[in-house]
C-alpha cells in the first residue's frame, strides 16, 4: 500500500537537526568488515533499508553481522576471498551501491551468487560492471541488457586488469576494486574525473596498499595491490552530506530559519553542492571542522536567505550527484535562471530523476527546460502554488526534494508513496517536523 505525504507550508525552521549516517561509508564499512580477518566495530551505522540489504548480505556470505544494545555494530569477518556462497539469492532492495559492489565482492572468489533487487533497482543498467569483470574473468547470467536478476560466477584464478571508467561512477571503481582484492597483481582504475574516494580511504583503514596518482585535468589513477590481508578495524560513520542536504535547502528556503547540522562529512568529493548554494548566496557556515577516523567533518550552520541563479558546470556533477533533485528545488526558489550542466548520469538513478524533476517543476508551476543532459530552472524568487501530488517512482531523493518544495508553496504538496525516503533517511518527516515542518499522511495536495 502506498503511503502519501503531504508538505504544507512551515514554520521557521529551527534547532539542531542530526541526520543519519553517510550511505556510501555505512556500506562499504559492513563489506570491508565482512572481507576483513577480526573484529569491525561500527558507530553511526546508517540503519536506512539500502544499507540494512547489505549487511544481510554479508550475513549470507558467512559473515556475522549484529547491532549491539549500544547501537555500535559489529562485523566478524571472513577475510579477502574467504566468504561462502550465498545459498540463496541477495536482495538488494532499492540499492545501486549495495548491487555493485557486492557484485564485485561475489567477483573476488569462485562461488556462484544471485542478485535481484526492487522494480527501479531492476531496471538500473549492470553491464557498467560486467564489462570490466568479465576482462578480469567473471562471468555472468543476466536479464537482457544487463539487468537483474543475475547471477555472478567468479573464476578459479582472476585477471588483474587496468581499466579506464566510461563514466564518472565510484560504484564502478569500487566494484574493480573488491573484485581486485582477490586477484594476484595490481589492479589499476584510471577515473578520468575524480570521484567519492571512501573506497580507497576505506582499503587504506583496513590494512591493504593503495597509490593513488593525480593525472591531468584532474582525473586519478587508482592502484590495489591484491591478496591483502585486511584486519578488522573501527569505522567511525559521519553524518551523511547527502541527507544533510534536504534539511540545508529547507532552511535556506524558508523565511526565518536556522537550523545547526552537526557533524556532516565534508569530504570534497562529496560537498559539491555545499559549494553551489554558496555560490548562490547561502549563508552556510562550517563549524568545528575536524577529522573523524579519516574523514573530514564539520557542524553546519544554515540560515535562510536569498539566492541567485548561477551556472553548475559539469565537471563539478560527480561531487554532487545525489544532491540535483534538492539543488532544482532550490533554484526554482532563487532569483533568476540555473544552469546545471552534464546530468547524464542523473537519468540512471532510482529513477531517471533529470525528467522527474523537470516534470515535478513543471506541475507546480515553475518554468523548466531540459536541453540534452542540461537542466535549466527559472527561478519564482518566491514560493510555488503546489496542490499537486508528484508521483516518486520509488526515488528517495525525489520524495524529499518536493516535500521540501511543500514547505514554501501555497497550498502544500503531495507526494504519492513516502516508501522510498527509508532507503536513506529514515525518520525524515519526524525530523522536519520537529524542527517546525507540517509534513502529515494525505492521499492529495490541499
Ligand atoms: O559509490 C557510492 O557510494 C555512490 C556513488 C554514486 O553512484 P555512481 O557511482 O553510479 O555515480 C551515487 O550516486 C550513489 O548514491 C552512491
Ligand atoms: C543514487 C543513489 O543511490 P544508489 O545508486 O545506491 O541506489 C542515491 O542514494 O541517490
Amino acid at each position: 500500500m502506498p503511503t502519501p505525504l503531504l508538505s504544507r507550508r512551515a514554520r521557521p525552521l529551527t534547532g539542531t537537526l542530526r541526520v543519519p549516517g553517510d550511505k556510501s561509508i555505512s556500506h562499504r564499512s559492513l563489506i570491508f568488515g565482512g572481507l576483513a580477518v577480526g573484529e569491525t566495530t561500527i558507530a553511526g551505522l546508517l540503519e536506512g533499508e539500502d544499507v540494512l540489504a547489505t549487511a544481510a548480505a554479508m550475513q549470507a556470505f558467512g559473515c556475522a553481522v549484529e547491532r549491539g544494545a549500544d547501537g555500535v555494530w559489529r562485523v566478524h569477518g571472513r577475510g579477502v576471498s574467504g566468504l561462502d556462497e550465498p545459498a540463496d539469492v541477495i536482495d538488494c532492495g532499492n540499492a545501486g551501491t549495495g548491487a555493485r559492489l557486492l557484485m564485485g565482492v561475489a567477483a573476488q572468489q569462485p562461488i556462484t551468487t544471485f542478485f535481484t533487487g526492487d522494480g527501479s533497482l531492476r531496471r538500473r543498467p549492470m553491464g557498467r560492471v560486467m564489462t570490466p569483470l568479465s576482462q578480469m574473468g567473471v562471468q555472468f547470467v543476466t536479464r537482457a541488457g544487463g539487468r537483474l536478476p543475475g547471477a555472478v560466477i567468479g573464476p578459479e584464478v582472476l585477471v588483474p586488469i587496468e581499466y579506464t571508467l566510461p563514466m564518472a561512477s565510484a560504484q564502478v571503481k569500487s566494484a574493480v576494486l573488491l573484485a581486485g582484492l582477490g586477484a594476484a597483481g595490481e589492479t589499476t582504475v584510471i577515473e578520468p574525473k575524480p570521484t567519492r574516494d571512501h573506497t580507497e580511504t576505506m582499503l587504506r583503514h583496513f590494512g591493504a596498499e593503495v597509490r593513488v596518482e593525480a593525472l591531468d585535468g584532474g582525473g586519478r589513477r587508482v592502484t590495489l595491490v591484491g591478496q591483502p590481508e585486511l584486519t578488522g578495524r573501527p569505522v567511525v560513520v559521519p553524518a551523511d552530506p547527502s541527507s544533510a542536504a534536504f534539511p540545508a535547502v529547507a532552511a535556506l528556503l524558508v523565511e526565518g530559519s536556522e537550523v545547526t547540522l552537526p557533524g556532516v562529512g565534508t569530504n570534497p568529493l562529496r560537498f559539491g553542492l555545499f559549494e553551489t548554494l554558496k555560490e548562490m548566496g547561502a549563508d552556510i557556515t562550517l563549524a568545528n571542522p575536524r577529522t573523524e577516523a579519516g574523514e573530514p567533518v564539520a557542524d553546519l550552520i544554515v540560515r535562510a536567505g536569498r539566492l541567485q541563479g548561477i551556472e553548475v558546470p559539469a565537471d563539478r556533477a560527480p561531487s554532487m550527484i545525489d544532491e540535483y533533485p534538492i539543488l532544482a528545488v532550490a533554484a526554482a526558489m532563487a532569483e533568476g535562471t540555473t544552469v546545471m550542466r552534464g546530468l547524464e548520469e542523473l537519468r540512471v538513478k532510482e529513477s531517471d530523476r533529470l525528467g522527474a524533476m523537470a516534470r515535478g517543476l513543471a506541475d507546480c508551476g515553475v518554468r523548466v527546460e531540459v536541453a540534452g543532459d542540461d537542466l535549466i530552472v527559472h527561478g519564482g524568487g518566491n514560493g510555488v502554488a503546489g496542490g499537486v501530488t508528484i508521483p516518486v517512482d520509488l526515488d528517495h531523493r525525489i520524495a524529499m526534494a518536493f516535500l521540501v518544495l511543500g514547505m514554501v508553496s501555497e497550498e502544500g504538496l503531495a507526494i504519492d508513496d513516502a516508501a522510498a525516503i527509508a532507503t536513506s533517511f529514515p525518520g525524515f518527516a519526524d525530523l522536519m517536523n520537529g524542527a517546525g515542518a507540517a509534513i502529515a499522511p494525505g492521499p492529495e495536495a490541499a
